[in-house]
């Protein structure tokens, strides 16, 4: 929702997720009937409800990626946008199998020159895919079609190899990856409508994700049908595309309305860990899934994503892990049993301070030291993916006190981490400017300071 809202505050903490377990799904080969009710806390970035600050401003509630429309594009006709005009590509190619479920009819459609030339294909219904079709990230394809910088590992920089015990992985090959570099970008190449899942039964969903699959142009067909998740089956298995899209899916939002599970060909083969050196963004205006270094990754060092919620104590993370049927063997997770004791302490505190930070209580005292310490503790337990997080705190807590000096440098530092991994229009990147342009005028101006002499 966007704009401000009046003392119902709704900002704070989001929790880094992906890629998205399908709630109730198990990839294994399809047995029954699996319609769950997909949340949409199990992925990408959710910001908890909490209360805001006590004044009559606060912050605003959180705003979905947006979307922006194009006023000409239809579903299936050439745009008639002068900036697009003269340069055409296939509409959408519809496959075989359609399953109706009241007025939701889903069906396979695939554009084979998106991506030049990867193709994508989406298990969708035509109201989704006309939707889908007048944003202006996928208005735009042609232009990213065209644009050759989009390498998606770079070369000489990344290489795909088998890790042990995890299967195969993505490791840095030639010189050190400094941090906040941009390692890989990736585009989807095969999307699902979240609501098949509850919609459809497991065998009708599978034919239908297993004709998407099919109908990529072969290279990509094949690179989708060599991802994890598929041993065992064969190629022609009902089950197959469907369990490989259990291990490999992430959840996409485009725009307000519009939600994906889906597989990108590249990112899908970087492992998980608990405290992970890269983080990534989907921006649905470009399609584009980028990820950056978030520590330094020397050669020879494998690149690694949180699955998870990496705020969570081990046994927690371990458990979610599960759904991908192994057990995290990071750093974080193998550590002499005292070790990692301190560590879920540690963990347990830096959930606390956030909770008791996101309730703007006017009777807390020392604030500002706590949201330091959340920023220690993020540290230590390696979530540099999300350290902005602690630095939104600690900058509207110094704020709160009236320290301009520290809360601009704290906004600054949330703008140099958060901006790599969302757009200019999320809510905390909206607020971090405000506040470094204008402390005053910010309202978290003095909040902590309302009632003291
Ligand atoms: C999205 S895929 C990642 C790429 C995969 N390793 C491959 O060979 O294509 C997810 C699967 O990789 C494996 N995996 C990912 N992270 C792992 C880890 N930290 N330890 C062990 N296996 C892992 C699991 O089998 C999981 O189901």
């Amino acid at each position: 929702m966007p704009g401000w809202v009046l003392m119902n505050r709704t900002l704070k903490s989001y929790s880094h997720m992906s890629p998205s377990p399908i709630p109730g799904f198990s990839a294994n080969p399809p047995t029954a009937c699996f319609c769950r009710d997909i949340q949409a806390s199990l992925s990408l970035f959710v910001w908890s409800a909490s209360l805001g600050p006590p004044s009559q401003t606060c912050p605003p509630a959180e705003i979905a990626e947006h979307t922006s429309t194009s006023p000409t594009h239809q579903f299936g006709q050439f745009t008639t946008d002068p900036n697009l005009m003269g340069k055409t590509w296939s509409s959408w190619r519809k496959g075989s199998v359609c399953h109706r479920v009241g007025i939701n009819d889903y069906c396979v459609y695939m554009q084979s020159s998106f991506n030049k030339g990867q193709g994508i294909s989406l298990v969708a219904t035509s109201s989704t895919i006309d939707s889908l079709s007048k944003t202006r990230g996928f208005v735009n394809r042609l232009l990213i079609t065209l644009d050759d910088s989009i390498a998606p590992v770079a070369p000489g920089i990344l290489q795909t190899r088998p890790i042990k015990d995890k299967g195969l992985g993505v490791v840095a090959a030639g010189n050190t990856i400094k941090s906040n570099t941009k390692v890989m970008v990736d585009m989807p190449a095969l999307m699902i409508d979240p609501r098949a899942f509850t919609d459809l039964s497991q065998e009708l969903l599978s034919d239908l994700v297993t004709e998407a699959a099919d109908m990529l142009p072969t290279a990509s067909g094949d690179a989708f049908y060599d991802l994890s998740g598929g041993e065992g089956l064969p190629r022609d298995s009902q089950g197959r595309a469907l369990a490989i899209i259990g291990k490999n899916a992430f959840r996409t939002k485009i725009g307000e309305q519009l939600e994906f599970h889906t597989v990108f060909l590249n990112v899908s083969r970087v492992n998980h860990a608990c405290s992970p050196n890269v983080a990534y963004y989907f921006d649905p205006i470009t399609m584009r899934k980028s990820l950056y270094a978030v520590q330094t990754i020397y050669p020879g060092e494998e690149l690694t994503i949180g699955y998870v919620d990496l705020t969570q104590p081990s046994q927690t993370r371990q458990s979610s892990l599960s759904y991908w049927n192994f057990t995290c063997s990071c750093s974080r997770c193998t550590q002499p049993s005292r070790r990692l004791r301190e560590s879920d302490d540690r963990t347990a505190q830096l959930l606390g301070i956030r909770n008791k930070l996101d309730q703007y209580d006017i009777s807390l005292r020392d604030g500002q030291a706590m949201a330091e310490l959340l920023i220690a503790l993020y540290e230590i337990e390696g979530l540099e993916a999300r350290i902005h997080e602690a630095y939104y705190r600690a900058a509207i807590e110094f704020n709160g006190v009236e320290n301009r000096w520290k809360a601009t440098k704290f906004a600054r530092l949330c703008l140099d981490r958060g901006l790599l991994l969302k757009d200019e229009t999320r809510p905390f990147v909206v607020q971090m400017r405000s506040l470094v342009e204008h402390p005053e005028g910010h309202w978290s101006w003095g909040f902590r300071l309302v009632g003291e002499q």
